[in-house]
C-alpha cells in the first residue's frame, strides 16, 4: 500500500473532497467507504493514493461539528473542529433577530464561542437602525464578544485579526452581509467573488453556494459559507435552547413556578426582567419559538 497522508478538507460534496496538506497543497479525493460520515469542511483526514485515484480513508474523531437542520429537518453537518463562530451582520441588510438567537444557540450546542461582526460600518444606510441597536444591546447584556468596521475600508480588520490569530473561525450569516469580502480582506492573495453587482455583464449577484476552507498565511484557517435565510434547529434539544439564553434561563430560576412559561403567571421573574427593561421581550419571544420547535414539553402553551 503507498503512503498514507494526512491533510485538512476544505470543501466537500460528500462522496468528493478537496484536501490540503500542511504545505498548502490541495488533492481531490473520494470517499473509500460509502458508509458512515462524509467528511465536511474542516474535518482532518487520511488519504492514500491507488491506481491514480486519491481515496479518503479515514475521517479523524471531531473536536466539534455545527449540523444544521436539513429542508425536513435533519442534522447536516457544514463543518468540523472549529474554534470560533463568527457572525456576521451589517445595516443593509437589517438584522434578523430571530435568526442571530438561532446562530446562538447553535454555537452554544456545538460548543463553539460565537462572536458578532458589525460589518459595513462605512455606510450610513441603515447604520442606526433599531434591529441593529437592539442586536449590539442584547450582545452586551449577554456579555459576549463584538467588533465593528468594514470589508471594504479595512477599518477595525486588525482588531479582527487579533481576535482570530491562528484559529479556525467560520463566518456565517445572511446572504450580502459580506462573509466572502471579509475573506477576502483577511486572505488579500485570494480572488474571491463576491455580490457586486456586474453592470457589464448583467448578469446579476455571485453568491456564495459552498462552504470553503482558506488556510491563512499568518497561521490560522478561514471558512466561508453560503448565506441563509433561516436555520433549522429542530435536531436539537431544548436543554440546548435554554443554553442559548442564559439571560432568561437564570431569571427564571427566580419564577414562582417552575414550570413558569413565562406568559401571564403570577411572580414570573423573567416578565419582570423585561419591565425593568434587563431583557429584550424579543428574546423571550425567541425562545418560545425555539423550545416549541424542539420539541419542549411547553410547545403546547408556549405558542408564540
Ligand atoms: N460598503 C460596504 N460594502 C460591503 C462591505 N462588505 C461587503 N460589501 C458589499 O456587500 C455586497 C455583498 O458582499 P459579499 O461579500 O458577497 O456578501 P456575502 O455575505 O458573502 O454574501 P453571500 O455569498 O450571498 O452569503 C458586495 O457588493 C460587497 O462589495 C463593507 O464593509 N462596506
Ligand atoms: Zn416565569
Amino acid at each position: 500500500m503507498s503512503q498514507l497522508h494526512t491533510g485538512r478538507v476544505v470543501s466537500s460534496t460528500g462522496n468528493h473532497c478537496v484536501v490540503a496538506d500542511e504545505a498548502g497543497t490541495l488533492q481531490r479525493c473520494q470517499l473509500r467507504h460509502r458508509q458512515g460520515a462524509r467528511p465536511v469542511c474542516g474535518d482532518r483526514v487520511d488519504w492514500h493514493a491507488d491506481d491514480g485515484t486519491a481515496y479518503i480513508e479515514q475521517i479523524h474523531p471531531r473536536r466539534n461539528v455545527i449540523e444544521r437542520g436539513d429542508f425536513r429537518g435533519r442534522p447536516r453537518a457544514l463543518a468540523a473542529n472549529i474554534d470560533r463562530l463568527i457572525l456576521v451582520v451589517a445595516p443593509a441588510p437589517t438584522p434578523d433577530l430571530l435568526l442571530v438567537d438561532r446562530y446562538r444557540v447553535l454555537a452554544g450546542a456545538a460548543d463553539i464561542p460565537l462572536m458578532i461582526w458589525i460589518n459595513k460600518t462605512d455606510r450610513a444606510e441603515g447604520a442606526g437602525s433599531e434591529p441593529l441597536q437592539r442586536l449590539t444591546d442584547q450582545q452586551t447584556e449577554l456579555g459576549l464578544p463584538m467588533l465593528r468596521g468594514s470589508a471594504e475600508t479595512g477599518a477595525g480588520i486588525e482588531a479582527l485579526k487579533t481576535w482570530i490569530h491562528a484559529e479556525t473561525v467560520i463566518l456565517v450569516g445572511q446572504s450580502g452581509v459580506g462573509k466572502t469580502s471579509l475573506t477576502q480582506h483577511l486572505i488579500p492573495a485570494l480572488a474571491l467573488r463576491t455580490g457586486e453587482i456586474s453592470e457589464a455583464s448583467g448578469q446579476g449577484r455571485h453568491t456564495t453556494t459552498d462552504t470553503r476552507l482558506f488556510p491563512r498565511p499568518e497561521g490560522g484557517c478561514l471558512i466561508d459559507s453560503p448565506g441563509v435565510r433561516t436555520l433549522r434547529l429542530d435536531h436539537l434539544s431544548v436543554r440546548d435552547v435554554a443554553a442559548g439564553f442564559p439571560d432568561i434561563t437564570e431569571k427564571a430560576h427566580a419564577c414562582r413556578f417552575r414550570d413558569c412559561h413565562h406568559l401571564e403567571e403570577p411572580q414570573c421573574a423573567v416578565q419582570s426582567a423585561i419591565k425593568q427593561g434587563q431583557i429584550d421581550p424579543q428574546r423571550l419571544m425567541n425562545w418560545r419559538r425555539l423550545i416549541t420547535e424542539t420539541g419542549g414539553a411547553d410547545s403546547n402553551q408556549a405558542q408564540p
